[in-house]
């Protein structure tokens, strides 16, 4: 097929781009460069710099390339800067999605993949979630996630629009040469092996007083590759279907405190923590329930162990900031 991979410059659409490639997909990456980076395009992909809110770029694309589906990846993703900023997470990922989406249906093409997130659901009732579960963002990030969500929905109704919205949890890993560098960094991950690398001298928890065994938030994390393919999947399953709404992680949950000692495992550091006050917009909690997709499309990560995943990163990282080790 030909694919177009909004976000192709950074972390996740990357990695799904080159993932696409080595499955004989043509890409087209279409990415401002407002985050990504050109180091993280891969090698063979045609690259378009233009915002995914420029409808004449994207739909003479479209139109040219015979795109047969679309990748979206393109977003703001820091859940802490959307309690500081709202009003550029709703103009950058809910309204400019917009345009993406007429221009879509202006040239008809009628295939997306939509990079969601677990964020959608805010503070849960019960875990693991299901995708059933309400949607109540506590942050504005999630929120604008959610407006995408609804139009989609009813893109759906109304023109038989085809799409498959993915909830990411937390995104770790890398794969060959590829992984997470997003700049400036918020996510713990990165942000821990940056101490283990002398980069930074500890790292802030934020938050010891939440409802949990050890007083910090649980998260699920799950491998970047194990995403990718997961979004392989989707892509073919809507040759068939119509709307697909996927949880996509591990269904184990770990504390700040827990990934904090599982990088002083892999790392061999002491990694300092410094106790903060709580983060707004935070929920305590998110587990997911995958069995939907794993139940439909057959999908199933094979990185579960959380000590795998830190590693894979940490390789990652090492190289990127050429520190032997
Ligand atoms: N990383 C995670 O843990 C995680 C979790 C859940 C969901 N997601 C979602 O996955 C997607 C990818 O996340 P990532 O971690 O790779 O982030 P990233 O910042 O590495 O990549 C996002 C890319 O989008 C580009 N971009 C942003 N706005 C654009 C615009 N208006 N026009 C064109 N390009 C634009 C940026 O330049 C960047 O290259 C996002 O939609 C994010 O919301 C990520
Ligand atoms: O320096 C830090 C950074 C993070 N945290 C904590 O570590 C946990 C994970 O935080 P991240 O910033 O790594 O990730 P988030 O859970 O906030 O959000 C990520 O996953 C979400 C889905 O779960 C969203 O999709 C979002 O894009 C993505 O940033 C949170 O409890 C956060 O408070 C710290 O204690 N210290």
């Amino acid at each position: 097929m030909r694919i177009v991979v909004t976000g192709g410059a950074g972390y996740v659409g990357g990695t799904v781009a080159q993932l696409l490639m080595d499955h004989g997909h043509e890409v087209t990456i279409v990415d401002n460069l407002c985050h990504g980076h050109r180091s993280m395009l891969p090698a063979k992909a045609e690259f378009v710099e233009a915002d995914i809110a420029d409808r004449t770029v994207l739909e003479d694309l479209f139109q040219a390339k015979k795109i047969d589906g679309v990748m979206h990846f393109a977003a703001l993703i820091e859940a802490g800067e959307s309690m500081k900023k709202p009003e550029i997470y709703f103009r950058n990922n809910s309204a400019s999605t917009l345009s993406l989406l007429e221009a879509m249906l202006a040239t008809g093409v009628n295939r997306l993949v939509f990079s969601s997130t677990a964020a959608v659901y805010g503070e849960p009732e019960k875990t693991p979630i299901i995708e059933t579960a309400p949607l109540r963002p506590t942050n504005a990030y999630g929120e604008s996630k959610l407006l995408v969500e609804q139009m989609l929905a009813w893109l759906n109704r109304i023109h038989g629009f085809r799409y498959a919205s993915l909830r990411y949890f937390n995104v770790a890993g890398a794969v060959e040469g590829r992984g997470e560098a997003h700049e400036p960094e918020s996510h713990l991950i990165p942000l821990v092996l940056d101490v283990a690398l002398g980069r930074r001298k500890s790292i802030k928890i934020f938050g010891s007083d939440y409802p949990t065994p050890d007083g910090t938030c649980i998260r699920d994390y799950i491998h970047v590759h194990d995403l990718a393919r997961a979004h392989l999947l989707a892509l073919e399953a809507l040759g068939s279907r119509d709307r697909l709404i996927y949880n996509i992680g591990n269904g184990r949950g770990f504390t700040v405190r827990e990934v904090v000692e599982s990088a002083r495992r892999v790392t061999g550091h002491a990694i300092p923590v410094d106790e903060e006050p709580r983060r707004p917009g935070d929920p305590a909690v998110l587990i997911a329930s995958s069995e939907k997709i794993g139940e439909e499309l057959g999908w199933k990560p094979e990185y579960a162990k959380l000590d795998d995943i830190v590693e894979s990163a940490w390789k990652w990282h090492q190289q990127r900031y050429q520190v032997a080790g």
